[in-house]
């Protein structure tokens, strides 16, 4: 909106125009005509009374309006010329003969309106102007409360000032509906505004303080201003719109400097004045000469107390502290001295500075481990919510190693990190079963960490170590996670694990296993740190030395039985170990396979096996060995030899258990499950077995042959296993059966949905407890408001129900999601849906 202008040429607007062209005598006739329509008090009036009429514009507009023979009467200080139809005179209205001509004038008659548009004489100071205004406010309503008939209308004109509000009550005291307006001829530049004040109430008596201007407008004691906030940030000055300020009656405020050194509310000057003054009065001011000579009183200082309005909050303090100087010159009480003064009368002895520093140290101590502790505390509730997740997807909270360190290192004796140093946490990660002794934990213990003796610096290392340790196996657990996934299964082994099938038989793997033991095993001596070092966590309570030959412990005890005596060139011929793999024992001895994905790759390891199996017969094919290597155990099958060792035998049982107890073998091709029948119904023996391993494969010459040819060879010319029906039939079943189960993201899903549930059920639980122990609430609120609850989770659940889609259209042979259907659907195809109809009504007739 333009700014409209006060000047001489702003005045000359529309409306001023616009009166011109109408014959008014001021623009202000359009004021009234705009009140008179948005209320319309004129065409009910009779007798119109305009207070401060001249030129007498709002006298035409009145003589315009108002019904034929209506009364009329205009008076102003200024002379009105002559209106038709309209009685004027000169008067000032605050006089008794003002009051007694309108009186001589109306007789006794009452008036139906008073208008008043008086403005006393403006351009002075505008706190005078707006009084003033306010004052001719009260003398025009003392009239038309004399003059006016009961419902009756009283428009005047007020300034918004201070007393505005005042003045509005006094209105509504005396007039049922009081409305304050701004007509759109109203310049806004003007801080005038008009109230209309109808439905005069005519009491009998009128008390005369409302209509006093020294009671009505009597000062009130105002809220202290925020001074130090008008001084740091001072706000942009609002236009005077609507008038001054209330208390900012004159432009330029200063104050003598000496004041500002006095006073004990600094920043209130700062923030009310604009200048500081050095100005000496005729008088002379002894403290303001004092001030003006100082030397603290710099040319700068002078230069801020110049104009305080454009000064930054640097110049503020500069002057403040410039002001505590001189009154510590001057000799006023500061706030030290009355400090100083305090502290002599209560006399505290001052603490000794050791234990000052002592305490200040305890409280840094104590703010610092608060603040560790609360991180901690994060940490652990977010590794919580992780494993509650975990849970939900039906895997154990020890994967992540939370049972076997609790929070503070609860289980010591079970302390991760000790065990990390050997290499051997990764191992416990993976499940290989081992005994941890606290050989290590006692090494840290003495050197220092750890111990006893544990400072809390020290019980802080401890719980980032835990942490540390906690992400760690996190870590590891997500690895985990991540190998469970076939592929990543797959891809891994095929890098890896070249030969594991002979694990723990062959010397090479025996000694790689003795390796990866090797941090596990210990012996008995533990006085010396440097044997200590040595010494594996893993006790073996064996302690005959490895088989120089290379054979395992198991392997080697075996071949010392009694029945192996005598037999030459048997330990030299053990290379061939692995000669004798039969595919059947091999099927029946794949363990672990607790997934379809593990177990295609345990077959197509398996495979691979084979083929080397294979060419070892090629290579050593002497009957003898292999008769000799045919007895031997394999150490991965179930079966353990009678004679074996049993604490070793027990061992490896116990690494093939499952976590239940159970053993950990499963039998997945059809040949193994024949084999595993005719085992458990007697129809063959371990003799049978043995026997059927000589045939034409284990005796092929392959000396010379390409590898191409062997491969070709390994992939047909092989050993056909029988298969039985049942057999077949049952390993259907387990297939069907592993099929059948969900698949991961499925689980996942139905595992965060039941989280979700019981996330809301605790939520609502929490809720309907809150609202149980509200005091506020009648018992009968209180179920109800929990039934509503109730009701309302209920309604969360509820699912949209499955949209059925006709396979038609666009959405013939679509697989993916049809077009334009959001949330679950079903595809139905209406010819099958037919075809099945029809094959029911068919199979129906056939049955009759
Ligand atoms: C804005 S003019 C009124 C214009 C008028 N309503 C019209 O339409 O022509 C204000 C008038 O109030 C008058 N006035 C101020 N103080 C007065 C008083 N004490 N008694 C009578 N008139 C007064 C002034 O002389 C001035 O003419």
């Amino acid at each position: 909106m333009a700014i409209q202008k006060k000047n001489g040429k702003g005045r000359l607007d529309k409306w001023y125009k616009l009166a011109k062209e109408k014959g008014y005598r001021a623009r202000a006739a359009f004021k009234l005509i705009q009140l008179n329509k948005k209320y319309g008090f004129l065409e009910k009036s009779k007798v119109v009374i305009d207070l401060c009429a001249a030129p007498g514009s709002w006298c035409q507009v009145a003589a315009e309006t108002m019904p034929q023979n209506s009364i009329i009467i205009g008076v102003d200080l200024a002379p009105i010329k002559p209106i038709n139809k309209v009685i004027t005179f000169q008067s000032d209205i605050t006089t008794e003969k003002c009051r007694q001509t309108i009186r001589g004038h109306l007789k006794t008659w009452k008036a139906d309106t008073v208008l008043h548009d008086g403005a006393p004489n403006v351009g002075t100071a505008w706190v005078q102007d707006s009084f003033n205004q306010a004052e001719l406010v009260l003398h025009s309503l003392k009239l038309a409360t004399e003059f006016l008939i009961e419902g009756g209308t009283f428009v005047t004109k007020v300034f918004r000032s201070k007393d505005y509000n005042p003045l509005l009550w006094v209105f509504k005291q005396l007039f049922t509906k009081v409305d304050a307006t701004k007509p759109p001829s109203s310049r806004n530049v003007s801080a005038e505004i008009f109230v209309v004040c109808r439905g005069f109430k005519a009491p009998k008596r009128i008390d005369p303080r409302l209509l006093d201007p020294r009671t009505v407008f009597e000062d009130l004691a105002e809220p202290t201003p925020n001074n130090e906030a008008k001084v740091y940030n001072p706000e942009i000055k609002k236009r005077k719109r609507d008038g001054y300020e209330d208390g900012e009656y004159i432009q330029f405020k200063e104050i003598a400097a000496s004041e500002f050194i006095n006073t004990v509310d600094p920043i209130a000057i700062l923030g009310q004045y604009n200048k500081l003054s050095f100005d000496q009065s005729i008088n002379g001011d002894v403290a303001l000469a004092a001030l003006d000579k100082l030397p603290e009183t710099t040319e700068e200082i002078r230069n801020c107390c110049l104009d305080l309005k454009v000064l930054g909050r640097k110049e503020f303090k500069l002057l403040l502290k410039w002001r505590l100087k001189v009154r510590e010159i001057f000799g006023f009480p500061s706030k030290k001295s009355a400090k100083v003064l305090a502290e002599e009368v209560a006399v505290v002895e001052p603490m000794d500075e050791e234990l000052q520093i002592q305490e200040e140290l305890q409280k840094i101590n104590e703010k610092e481990s608060s603040k560790k502790k609360r991180e901690r505390r994060r940490e652990n509730e977010k590794k919580q919510k992780d494993i509650v997740r975990m849970q939900m997807n039906m895997t154990a909270p020890m994967d992540i190693g939370a049972e076997q360190d609790g929070p503070r290192g609860e289980g010591e004796m079970f302390r991760l990190k000790t065990v990390d140093k050997t290499g051997a946490l990764a191992k416990i990660a993976k499940g290989k079963m081992a005994i941890i002794t606290d050989l290590e934990a006692r090494r840290n213990h003495d050197s220092g960490i750890g111990s006893s003796g544990e400072t809390d610096d020290e019980s802080d290392e401890d719980g980032d170590r835990l942490e540390t340790e906690l992400d760690q196996l996190y870590d590891r657990y997500k690895e985990r996670k991540a190998e469970s996934d076939a592929k990543y299964c797959a891809k891994k082994a095929r890098k890896e694990h070249k030969d594991d099938e002979w694990e723990g038989v062959s010397a090479d793997e025996n000694e790689s296993s003795d390796e990866e033991l090797e941090g596990f095993e210990s012996s008995s001596d533990e006085d010396s740190d440097e044997e200590a070092d040595e010494k594996p966590l893993l006790w073996d309570l064996d302690d005959t030395p490895s088989e120089a030959n290379g054979l395992s412990k198991r392997a080697s005890s075996f071949f010392n039985q009694d029945i192996f005596k005598g037999i030459e060139g048997l330990i030299e011929e053990d290379e061939d170990e692995n000669m004798w793999e039969d595919e059947a024992e091999t099927s029946a001895a794949d363990k672990a396979a607790t997934t379809t994905a593990e177990a295609k790759q345990k077959a197509n390891q398996k495979q691979k096996r084979k083929r080397e199996a294979e060419a070892l017969i090629a290579e050593g094919s002497d009957d003898e060995s292999a008769s000799k290597a045919a007895t031997k155990p394999k150490p991965k099958t179930k079966k353990v030899d009678e004679d074996d060792d049993w604490e070793e035998a027990e061992k490896q049982e116990q690494e093939k258990r499952k976590k239940d107890g159970r053993l950990d073998i499963d039998i997945i091709t059809a040949e193994a499950m024949t084999l595993a029948h005719q085992l458990a119904s007697g129809q063959k023996t371990t003799h049978d077995l043995i026997d059927d391993g000589f045939n034409k494969h284990a005796l092929k010459d392959r000396d010379g042959l390409p590898d191409w040819f062997l491969d070709d060879e390994g992939k047909h010319d092989r050993a056909h296993k029988p298969i039985s029906k049942a057999a077949a039939d049952a390993i259907k079943e387990k297939l069907r059966a592993y099929n059948a189960r969900p698949i991961k993201k499925v689980a996942e899903a139905r595992a965060r949905k039941k989280f979700k549930q019981a996330q809301r059920l605790e939520k609502l639980k929490k809720k309907a407890d809150m609202l149980a122990t509200d005091e506020g609430l009648s018992e009968k609120d209180k179920a109800s408001s929990i039934q509503k609850l109730i009701g309302a989770s209920k309604k969360k659940g509820k699912r949209n129900p499955i949209k059925v889609v006709k396979a038609q259209g666009s959405n013939r042979g679509n697989a993916g999601r049809p077009h334009g259907v959001k949330g679950r659907y079903k595809m139905v195809d209406p010819r099958m849906k037919k075809e099945l109809r029809a094959m029911t009504r068919i199979a129906k007739k056939k049955s009759r």
